[in-house]
């Protein structure tokens, strides 16, 4: 038995049907180990007993002479026979307990979870480490449990707070979608997984060594150093000084570069979105298309999905995944989301495939999301006077979500998870036309889109550890000031006499807003 504590950084799990025709499993084996794996669990499900022997014992081999322990899958007698390292046991093995009587001092045992029971449940019987799965659907094993998206993984995760037990997640992991995964699922005290378990990206390569080093690569960058934020320098006082008047050269930075704005969005807004766009001096395009939104993610500063009438849930959900994978700005606006199940079940769905920068709701679709009762909803409205709470409220669902979170209403509040800000702009007027919030929606994913090429310029960012570039708390902050330092400038002229006349000023005064007048009328408080 080996004596180093496991590292379970990069699990391989093997899964010999899924060999490209010609590969030799050992040889498979071996490199995957130099490219990286750090942990082995031989899982066969087919094969006789005798067999079974055979490919454990030989695959110990390989590993213990590359100092790598082995695992058993399900078959506790298997692993005594070759003297393993442990054993890997689902919900309907054998339990813990007995295993523990059976298996040799200090063996490794790791146990399925699929939710936050069974993960009580390793806790207190003792396993060693938890295997978190299915984070996706997977067709490399035939009795799926129900998908957990990295933020049910993150939940489980968060069970595990306070013990020494190590957290693998399982299932649909690729090296493309890998860190979406680590930054969605890490717990509310920035404890990370302890690794990734994987079958197919591995097994099934043509080339098993680079196909591990690109995992192993993965996590090793994103955890060298604490899980990386969305915002940068965001304590208090740091952002006292400066928040603002950053905020709003970003407007500057907007004019200057006149980034694409990709935006899937609602019919109800299309038209008064892409014209706040323009006036701001950036580029909209409302593209909805499957099939190009790899190539508009290369050229864009940035993604609003704006659920809408979420008619294009495929178009969002690849928009999203090409948006992470060019680092760029998704500002999600989840309208409406407690209205049906359908609208819940659809933004969860897109939630587990992309990871937000920023999202952006009003007070019923932030509580939705935080799972609060406080503050009801009547289709896309709010009702009621808000939360007793609120800058907790953001703080606790940005921490949770891993983004910034921006509620809007008649004070808007921004958190990142630290510091919560509270911006007391805006005028009545607003709340009186439509579409004013996925107006303020549109303007965010603007204001990331010049915080984002202010960071890509720069290089500041290292892209093997970060899902978007940029300071998203500066551009969800920029991106609500535009509209309410606007609606204010709008609602005080001579020539707007109402609603109908509010909405073309609105828009100019967009058009002629400057980083000045937005530092000179930005009001905010910040709670650190
Ligand atoms: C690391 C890891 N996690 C989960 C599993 C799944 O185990 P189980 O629930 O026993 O299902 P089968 O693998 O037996 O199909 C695993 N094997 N490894
Ligand atoms: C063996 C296994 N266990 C799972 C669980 O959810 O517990 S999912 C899974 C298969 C993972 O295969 P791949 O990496 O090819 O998706």
């Amino acid at each position: 038995m080996l004596t180093n504590a496991p590292d379970y950084s990069v699990y391989l799990v093997t899964g010999r049907d899924l060999l490209p025709s010609g590969a030799d499993y050992y040889q498979v084996i071996e490199q995957a180990i130099k490219g990286g794996a750090t942990i082995v669990q031989v899982r066969e499900k087919k094969c006789q007993t005798w067999d079974f022997l055979e490919i454990a014992s030989r695959t110990k081999e390989i590993c213990h002479k590359h100092n790598v322990p082995v695992l058993i899958n399900d078959r506790v007698d298997i692993a005594l026979a070759i003297e393993a390292d442990g054993v890997h046991l689902g919900q309907e093995d054998m339990p813990i307990s007995i295993a523990r009587k059976l298996l040799p001092k200090g063996s490794i045992i790791g146990v399925s979870c699929n939710s936050v029971e069974d993960a009580r449940n390793a806790v207190k019987d003792g396993a060693g480490y938890v295997g978190i799965g299915p984070v996706w659907f997977t067709q490399t094993k035939s009795d799926l449990k129900p998908t957990l998206g990295p933020r049910g993984a993150g939940e489980i995760l968060e069970t595990l707070s306070g013990t020494q037990i190590k957290a693998v997640a399982i299932g649909g992991i690729k090296s493309s979608n890998v860190l979406r995964l680590l930054h969605g699922a890490v717990s509310t005290s920035d404890r990370p997984l302890d690794g990734v378990a994987v079958v197919g990206d591995i097994m099934a390569a043509q080339d098993p060594f680079a196909a591990t080093l690109r995992l192993s690569e993965c996590y090793k960058a994103f955890t060298k150093s604490p899980p990386p934020q969305f915002s940068l320098g965001s304590n208090a006082s740091d952002l006292s000084q400066n928040i603002v008047s950053h905020a709003a050269t970003l407007l500057k930075t907007i004019r200057e570069v006149g980034p694409l704005v990709h935006q899937i969005t609602n019919n109800v807004v299309m038209n008064q979105s892409a014209n706040a766009t323009l006036a701001l001096g950036a580029s909209p395009i409302m593209a909805t298309a499957v099939q190009e939104m790899e190539d508009l993610s290369k050229v864009s500063g940035a993604l609003l999905i704006n659920f809408g009438t979420i008619g294009d849930k495929l178009g969002m959900l690849e928009a999203g995944k090409c948006a992470n994978a060019t680092r760029k700005p998704i500002v999600f606006d989840p309208v409406a989301i407690g209205a049906t199940q359908h609208r819940r079940s659809a933004a969860n769905e897109l939630l587990s495939a992309w990871q937000a920068s920023v999202i952006k709701g009003n007070p019923a679709e932030i509580g939705a999301l935080a799972n609060s009762a406080e503050v009801k909803t009547l289709g896309v409205d709010s009702l009621g006077s808000g939360f007793a709470d609120p800058a907790n409220l953001v703080r606790r669902l940005a921490k949770k979500e891993r983004c910034i979170i921006a509620m809007t209403g008649k004070k808007d509040w921004v958190s990142d998870g630290k510091v919560a800000i509270c911006i007391n702009n805006g005028h009545e007027l607003l709340s009186k036309i439509t579409g004013s919030g996925c107006m303020v929606g549109t303007s965010v994913a603007t204001f990331c889109a010049g915080a984002s090429a202010v960071a890509t310029s720069a290089s500041t960012y290292d892209d093997e550890r970060v899902l978007v570039r940029g300071d998203m708390l500066a551009g969800a902050i920029g991106g609500i000031l535009a509209i309410t330092v606007a609606s204010e400038l709008a609602a005080s002229r001579q020539d707007v006499k109402g609603t109908g006349t509010f909405l073309p000023a609105l828009i100019d005064e967009l058009y002629n807003l400057t980083p000045e007048k937005l530092v000179d009328r930005a009001q905010i408080e910040i709670f650190g």
